[in-house]
């Protein structure tokens, strides 16, 4: 089989930036997702309706008009946010989603919730509005192991949230651990997870591979081989509750390579294309399309897309870095050939 074609995928779970960052970044998910859920991790973060549209709209303009693409908005939620502001932006169309970090967990998180539990309010109007929440699911305690943090959520907090909104629908996003996994498996319908190109590929070594490697550094951190073979599995398993999500997150090279790095990797030139990789792999292409284009949609209840994509078997050298005016990033599988390309 030398091309592959399916239906035009979603990616649920993307970091465009803003700025500079944004002209530069936005093309490369607008190139291959129909729709993209847009993380608000902006500073200062998307907390309002105005900010979403406004966001939006930059968001639109960045993007060649010929992809069609659209952008679906997520509200940051933070101890004060008003259950009316989020709500006033989902019936209007402009919120999707909202977004839950743990203050401190991860990029851009200083105003995120610093206790979940004083947010009852906020779950309840979400739960009975039908509005999904998505979640970056780590403690943030410094006496919690960093690998450990992923699983100690599930127990302390995320449990009991599902316990308390049993309606309310959740996203667990780039889940790294086989504990995940088995909780998503185990759960209702409502809750669902989405899984990284990466977390498919590298294990926690790729970050010591011969030295300190900050390219292969990113939140929640990979874990041990067989954390990736619980979510490898899952992927290839056909069960709608686990879907693409990228969490392409780009970050200057400088910025990484720095005695204190961003946590981030930026996949979206090449996500579409990684994810074939792993799937071919695993022996699973056909189960693809149902992973990359159907599943996203009917948890989020929306039309699957109409148009089709198709990928050609052909060596895609990755550059070792993508560079304009003052941006440079070091991409996923930088300097790897891959084996599939997204043709225009
Ligand atoms: N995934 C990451 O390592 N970083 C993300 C934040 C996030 O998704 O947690 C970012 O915004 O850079
Ligand atoms: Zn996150
Ligand atoms: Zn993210």
């Amino acid at each position: 089989m030398d091309t592959l074609t399916l239906r035009r995928p979603d990616d649920w779970h993307v970091h465009l930036r803003d700025g500079a960052m944004l002209e530069f970044a936005a093309d490369f998910t607008a190139r291959q997702f129909a729709r993209a859920i847009v993380m608000p991790n902006l500073s200062p973060p998307v907390t309002t309706v105005a900010a979403a549209r406004a966001y939006r709209d930059r968001i639109r303009a960045a993007v060649r008009p010929h992809h069609g693409f659209t952008p679906l908005m997520t509200a940051y939620l933070t101890d004060d946010i008003s259950p009316d502001e989020i709500a006033a932006g989902f019936e209007a169309g402009v919120f999707t989603a909202c977004k839950l970090y743990p203050a401190n967990a991860t990029t851009n998180s200083a105003a995120g919730v610093t206790d979940v539990f004083k947010l009852a309010h906020v779950f309840e109007r979400m739960q009975a509005i039908g509005m999904p929440l998505l979640i970056h699911g780590e403690v943030v305690s410094p006496d919690i192991d960093i690998f450990d943090r992923e699983k100690v959520f599930l127990e302390t907090t995320l449990g009991p949230v599902m316990k308390d909104f049993p309606e309310l629908r959740i996203v667990l996003e780039h889940i790294t651990t086989e504990d995940s996994v088995q909780f998503v498996e185990a759960g209702s319908e409502n809750i669902a997870a989405t899984i990284t190109a990466h977390h498919l590929r590298i294990d926690r070594n790729a970050m010591f591979d011969g030295g300190m490697r900050p390219h292969a550094y990113c939140l929640p951190v990979a874990k041990r081989r067989l954390h990736r073979e619980a979510l490898r599995k899952a992927a290839v398993s056909g069960n709608p509750k686990f879907f693409l999500g990228t969490d392409t997150a780009p970050h200057q090279k400088h910025d990484k390579e720095s005695s204190c790095g961003c946590a981030g990797i930026f996949s979206a030139p090449v996500a579409i294309e990684s994810y074939a990789q792993t799937f071919e792999e695993m022996g699973a292409l056909d189960r693809l399309e149902g992973f990359a284009s159907e599943f996203g949609p009917r948890f989020y209840k929306l039309p699957l897309n109409e148009g089709m994509i198709t990928l050609e078997r052909t060596g895609h050298a990755v550059p070792d870095v993508m560079e304009d005016a003052d941006i440079r990033i070091v991409p996923f599988h930088a300097g790897e050939t891959l084996t599939w390309r997204l043709m225009d």
